[in-house]
């Protein structure tokens, strides 16, 4: 019968679109593996509805068999009887609460693992197509499905054997009020089945006016800063202030009606109480059945509707887990990428094959990149220039295997990126983008969470490599710095030094990099760009840059120029054309800047071979 009440997408098989993800079945998976412990805690509520109804039975036998004839003894029976049974009810209620909180564990533990594979696992494409506070919102889902299945309502569900043993000892020690206590039984299962027609009404757009609050609340708690800075919060206070008083308004209807429902509920139970009591004291009159009989009753009847009032109040909870596990089962069945191959296939060389490749972010608009042939590697630098927009960063994500190709092919050595999910290709192809993330915590913590298997000592070579290790070392707390959420504390050129160090670190065949020199300073852009002529000489180094220095340095230029193709040549030859200069050098009149250019790779490469041995 519990899963006749349940939402439909926790007990019914999902359709075949949950074939398509490893996630699709997770909650059916999750309540088919809670629903033997709430099985248990089911049966555990019949000895607990019984003895819900020992207080009544007290009561009953202290009016007709105490106070009537005096007898002190069957009292102090009668109290260590209730006190014993009161202490078992106190055991079963407890093992029934344990019982649902490790049910709740189940579902939480499952379906949450589950949205947290799905995210990370869906396509680069998809990830930024959802924004990051709908991720959060669904986790909240889970949450509301766990606290709905296992909370109040659960309780409600469990105590309504209690109704049906109430109404058979009613029949048995005050049958007259009996049609009594059935009548309001009906009534209120017809007002609970009603009022759960009228939550539910409306229930879609406050839901929707709740989270686009949320969302925006969370966009603006993220560009708290900007803001600031800019003293331009007015707009989005606006913004905000609007949507905050459409979902206001919507709330307070809704609550005002479930509000209603309990208020409702309450009245009605007194008005119970008084009918039974009237309906009973007539029956006592006429001798149809005893005080004590009457007052039990009441008590009884009471426990009767109370699961069925319990309902009532908590059809709101049901709607909105409803809810929550639609959007959960329709996130949890979209596509994810090609789990991690078996296979271990040897490293491919550093050479990147892009044949008649095709890209367009959607069909209706025109394609970012168009027809395109390349060769890139074995090994050397390749600068990779454009304006902004053109289509640059769309470029390499194709290169690193994060974007798939629209029409058209990219290979590393012989094998296609295609057959490949991320995890397979970050070995072999190392991407550093534009914004990296760092987490909170201690430096070197972090360093290691991000390059398992490396020794401390090549974790700090690799920050020497990426001029990391020079600041970490001026910073008081050197590597065991802490370091605030997403990076505070640090400059963006240090948080971008930490992210070369990592990629670094990968080892990778090809190391392709979007704008690695924004936000380094003059001195390190040079060692940056030592560093990766070091590295350029074994692997292949893809560069997304606007530096003339860099450029100027490249073995290959790549020209995105914005109308889908991309033009190929020398440095010197593409430099002239792009940056109407001949080379970096020109413009720095010091001309032993190359030398020192010279003297920085022999240095870098000495590090790289230490590491390599
Ligand atoms: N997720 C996206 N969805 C739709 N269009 C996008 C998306 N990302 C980028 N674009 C569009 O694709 C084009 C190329 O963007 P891309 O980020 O590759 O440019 P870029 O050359 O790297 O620019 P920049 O130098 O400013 O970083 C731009 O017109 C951009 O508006």
């Amino acid at each position: 019968m519990l899963k006749y009440l349940l939402p439909t997408q926790l007990v019914t098989p999902a359709d075949s679109a949950a074939d398509v993800s490893p996630h699709g079945r997770t909650l059916e998976r999750a309540f088919g593996a809670a629903y033997p412990l709430i099985r248990r805690a089911a049966w555990w509520s019949i000895p607990i509805s019984l003895s819900g109804l020992l207080p009544s039975i007290f009561l009953l036998q202290v009016y007709d068999r105490v106070i009537y004839r005096n007898a002190t003894s069957t009292l102090w029976a009668l109290v260590s009887g209730i006190l014993c049974f009161l202490a078992i009810e106190f055991w079963l209620r407890s093992r029934r609460s344990r019982l649902l909180r490790d049910a709740g564990a189940t579902i939480d533990h499952e379906v949450s693992n589950a949205l947290l594979h799905s995210m990370l696992e869906r396509p680069l494409r998809a990830l930024e197509q959802r924004a990051a506070s709908a991720w959060f919102l669904l986790f909240r889902d889970v949450g509301a499905v766990r606290g709905t299945l296992t909370g109040g309502l659960a309780q409600s569900l469990f105590d309504l054997p209690m109704a049906l043993f109430a109404l058979g000892v009613i029949a048995i020690v005050a049958w007259p009020v009996l049609p009594v206590v059935v009548a309001f039984l009906g009534v209120m299962s017809f007002l609970a089945w009603w009022w759960a027609d009228e939550v539910r009404a409306g229930r879609v757009e406050e839901a929707q006016r709740s989270r686009s609050l949320e969302r925006m609340t969370a966009e603006i708690c993220n560009a708290r800063e900007t803001l600031k800075t800019q003293a331009n919060d007015g707009p989005s206070i606006e913004r905000w202030r609007e949507s905050y008083t459409h979902w206001l308004a919507e709330s307070f209807r809704k609550n005002g009606e479930i509000e209603r429902a309990r208020d409702g509920t309450t009245v009605l139970l007194t008005i119970f109480s008084t009918v039974v009591i009237t309906v009973g004291a007539v029956a006592v009159m006429q001798q149809w059945m005893t005080v004590g009989g009457l007052i039990a009753s009441n008590m009884l009847a009471i426990k009767a509707l109370q699961p069925v009032a319990g309902l009532v109040s908590n059809w709101r909870a049901l709607a909105i887990a409803a809810e929550a596990a639609k959007r959960l089962e329709n996130v949890l069945a979209e596509p994810v990428e090609k789990p991690k191959q078996d296979i271990a296939l040897p490293q491919p060389p550093g050479l990147v094959t892009l044949e008649e490749l095709s890209f367009s972010f959607h069909e209706a608009l025109p394609p970012v990149l168009q027809n395109v042939n390349l060769r890139i590697g074995v090994g050397g630098l390749h600068a990779i220039v454009g304006r902004n927009g053109a289509g640059k960063s769309t470029l390499v994500k194709l290169l690193a295997g994060l974007y798939t190709p629209t029409r058209g092919s990219v290979q590393i050595g012989e094998y296609d990126l295609a057959q490949f999910g991320r995890s397979d290709l970050a070995g072999w192809i190392s991407y550093l983008p534009q914004e990296a993330y760092w987490f909170a915590g201690e430096l070197m913590d972090s360093l290691r969470r991000n390059a398992p298997g490396h020794s401390d000592e090549q974790i700090i070579g690799a920050c020497r490599l990426s001029g990391a290790h020079e600041f970490i070392s001026r910073l008081p707390g050197g590597y065991a710095t802490q370091v605030g959420e997403g990076g505070t504390g640090l400059s963006v050129g240090e948080r971008r030094k930490l992210a070369l160090a990592l990629a670094f670190l990968r080892n990778p065949s090809v190391l392709i990099l979007d704008e690695p020199s924004n936000d380094l300073d003059f001195q390190s852009e040079r060692q940056l760009l030592s560093t990766l002529l070091a590295v350029a000489r074994k692997r292949t180094v893809i560069v997304v840059t606007h530096s003339l220095r860099i450029v100027s340095a490249a073995t290959q230029v790549y020209h995105v120029n914005g109308k889908g193709d991309v033009e190929q040549g020398s440095a010197t030859l593409m430099v002239p054309r792009l940056f109407g200069v001949r080379s970096a050098a020109t413009l720095n009149t010091a001309a032993d800047e190359e030398a020192a250019i010279h003297a920085d790779v022999e240095q870098a490469e000495r590090v790289v071979a230490a590491r390599a041995a």
